[in-house]
């Protein structure tokens, strides 16, 4: 088949050959049609070579080093041959045109393939693929070469989806590879081996630590990649941007790291991209986590890793035979921890069964002094706001046991899962009911918080006892705060970093206090109950989930020092009192106190309006957390008002 070797077959200069690969052709016997691709450093078309489909990739070469770059990358590809490894059929290695020519791969690249068709291999389609790339890897090493940029962009796939490890910019021989070339990346504006800024950002997530410590790169670090890479493939998740419950990835968020300072938590803190969870197939996990180990001499070697993928295929295939899986996929089995339960109702039935007496000792029968009333009006609203799940929980619970002057209203905002908020907004509640006929409107609060935390982290050890698929290392929690009125009084306790204002006679006071580790007080109690604090990225942070509150329910990974004991505030209503404000922490991330007064002053006086005009403006505050809002008129609110 196809086109005429010309000789001497070599490149301009003479150190490129091939007895297979024609290395100039005549103008006649190509045409290149549309770009598929657009790098920082090529333009990828499609192309008819000799009346057959192909790619061609044409450098941007626009130095004496470009030019020295392209030989580099000719002179490796000639010599490649592997089924897992992108076939060079032809290159044009002569003035004015320098280009080279490779198998067409219909299928694209596995980052549009998982990101942009949303693709969910199954978990045999994700084996054989992880294998045929170990493969590609291990015959590269074998040969002495180091690719230096795996990533799923640089994985291309046939109708097959069959991988094919692609683009050797960056490749090197191993013993070209020493310290030294790390000074040419540091001194020189455009780094040695085509690192353009745009390129590295890009490349960033799949580097391995010494790498991004500007050490050496070596075929561990290829590891590394690969090890990112596949977890990629199994969660179809980009690393470090989801949601998921796993601690640190939801850390990641909540910081809003910077390249650089993902780069320094992948460096000295360890993060990973959250971890795949694969039901049938741990040993593919711990593959995984051993390829991304900190420690270059720790990550197997690719020959190990062959090894090791053949028997995890083997036992695929078994227990395929077995439970005739075809129709799982990858995604089916990756199990999102909290998303079989029903959190909300087991926090109910977990409160409500528990017995409650009609008695109420904090408005005794008896009590038929003329006291000041509050004219009660609410509403709220909640939105995801910038992300992509709800974690918020909030209620409204007017009557509370029937009593038309007792009135609660609680939110929780969830971290590492929704988990705890939606169990707590179903638990608390009940608990609360429990303790009217026992203890005063505080120590029931303070109880009641307790005991819904207590709850919670039993029904999740129960959880995690029974079923494999809770994770040991799953420690979702909520911020918590609530307002509970009885009569002429206002009870607000707090878990967090939820916050109450109450506004009188148009200013507004804090009715609770931020629990976080930036405060003294709170970091001093931390760490009398044994927890650690810690400064991290931009502020102090508790444990090893770097949580920024320091009082939580759940969180069980940081109990007792995380604590679910709430402080209290109490305070007696009067006729200047107008309203309270509760809200999670993503709106008050992006406004003072004084701005939702300011707010509230120009927006018709409706609890639900008010609500959604503050998460609104948050929102457009550019805060990036869920929003919950509950606004609570405390006196009538004239026609006037209500309707200017
Ligand atoms: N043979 C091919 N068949 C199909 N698509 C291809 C082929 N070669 C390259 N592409 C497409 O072009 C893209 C860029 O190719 P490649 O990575 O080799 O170029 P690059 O300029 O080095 O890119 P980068 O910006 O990653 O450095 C690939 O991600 C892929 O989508
Ligand atoms: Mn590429
Ligand atoms: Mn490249």
């Amino acid at each position: 088949m196809g086109v005429e070797i010309m000789e001497p077959n070599s490149c301009i200069r003479g150190c490129c050959h091939s007895q297979t690969i024609p290395l100039h052709l005549s103008p006649s016997s190509y045409s290149l049609s549309s770009p598929i691709a657009r790098g920082a450093e090529s333009v990828v078309y499609e192309a008819i070579l000799d009346g057959k489909k192909v790619a061609v990739k044409k450098p941007i070469l626009s130095t004496f080093d470009d030019l020295n770059r392209f030989h580099k990358e000719l002179q490796l590809l000639c010599k490649l041959d592997h089924p897992g490894i992108l076939k060079l059929v032809a290159a044009h290695a002569r003035p004015p045109n320098y280009m080279f020519f490779f198998d067409l791969y219909e299928a694209g690249n596995l980052a549009q393939k998982l990101h942009l068709e949303e693709w969910n291999p199954n978990t045999s389609q994700a084996i054989k693929i992880t294998l045929q790339l170990a493969k590609a890897l291990q015959y590269l090493h074998n040969i002495g070469v180091v690719h230096r940029d795996v990533k799923p962009a640089n994985i291309l796939l046939n109708e097959n989806l069959e991988p094919h490890l692609a683009d050797f910019g960056l490749a090197e021989y191993k013993e070209d590879l020493n310290p030294l070339s790390n000074l040419n990346w540091k001194s020189s504006g455009k780094p040695t081996g085509g690192f353009h800024k745009k390129n590295m950002v890009g490349t960033l997530i799949y580097m391995a630590p010494e790498v991004l410590r500007k050490e050496i790169h070596t075929e561990k670090s290829d590891v590394y990649s690969f090890g990112v890479t596949i977890n990629e493939l199994l969660t179809g998740v980009v690393p470090y941007t989801d949601l998921r419950a796993e601690a640190q990835a939801h850390t990641v968020l909540e910081m809003n790291y910077s390249e650089q300072q993902l780069t320094a938590a992948v460096v000295s803190e360890g993060l990973r991209p959250a971890l795949a969870i694969l039901e049938s197939s741990t040993s593919l996990i711990s593959l995984i986590q051993r390829c991304w180990d900190p420690h270059p001499e720790k990550r197997p070697t690719f020959d190990d890793i062959v090894l090791e993928l053949n028997l995890i295929l083997e036992h695929e295939e078994k227990t395929d035979e077995i439970e005739d899986s075809s129709a799982n996929s990858a995604i089916s089995k990756v199990q999102i921890y909290q998303e079989p339960m029903n959190w909300f109702k087991n926090g109910k039935d977990s409160s409500d069964r528990a017995y409650f007496s009609s008695e109420n000792v904090w408005i005794p029968s008896s009590d038929n002094t003329l006291v000041y009333l509050p004219v009660l009006s609410w509403g709220s609203f909640a939105t995801c706001g910038r992300r992509e799940t709800m974690e918020d929980t909030h209620f409204l619970i007017p009557n509370v046991c029937n009593d038309n002057d007792i009135h609660l209203f609680g939110i929780f905002d969830g971290h590492r899962g929704a988990a705890a908020a939606k169990f707590s907004a179903g638990a608390l509640p009940g608990f609360l009911q429990t303790l009217v006929s026992v203890s005063s409107p505080s120590q029931a609060l303070s109880e009641a918080f307790v005991k819904t935390d207590i709850a919670f982290r039993s029904k999740l050890n129960s959880l995690r006892k029974s079923k494999g698929v809770f994770q040991k290392e799953w420690h979702p929690g909520c911020t918590a705060v609530t307002a509970l009125i009885v009569k002429n009084k206002l009870f607000v306790a707090n878990a967090g970093d939820c916050r109450t204002i109450l506004c009188r006679a148009g200013n507004p006071f804090p009715l609770s206090r931020d629990h976080v580790a930036s405060c003294l007080e709170e970091r001093d109690r931390v760490i009398g109950a044994g927890g650690q604090v810690k400064w991290q990225i931009d502020t102090w942070r508790v444990g090893p989930a770097a949580l920024q509150v320091t009082r939580s329910i759940g969180d069980d990974d940081l109990k007792p020092a995380v604590t679910a004991e709430p402080e209290i505030t109490e305070t007696l209503l009067t006729a200047e009192d107008e309203y309270i404000v509760m809200g999670s922490d993503g709106l008050w991330d992006v406004m003072s106190n004084e701005d939702v007064v300011s707010i509230i002053k120009d927006t018709v006086k409706e609890g639900g309006m008010c609500s959604k005009r503050l998460a609104t403006e948050a929102a457009e505050r550019g805060s990036k957390d869920n929003i919950t809002v509950i606004v609570v008129f405390l006196r009538l609110v004239s026609t006037a008002e209500r309707i200017y």
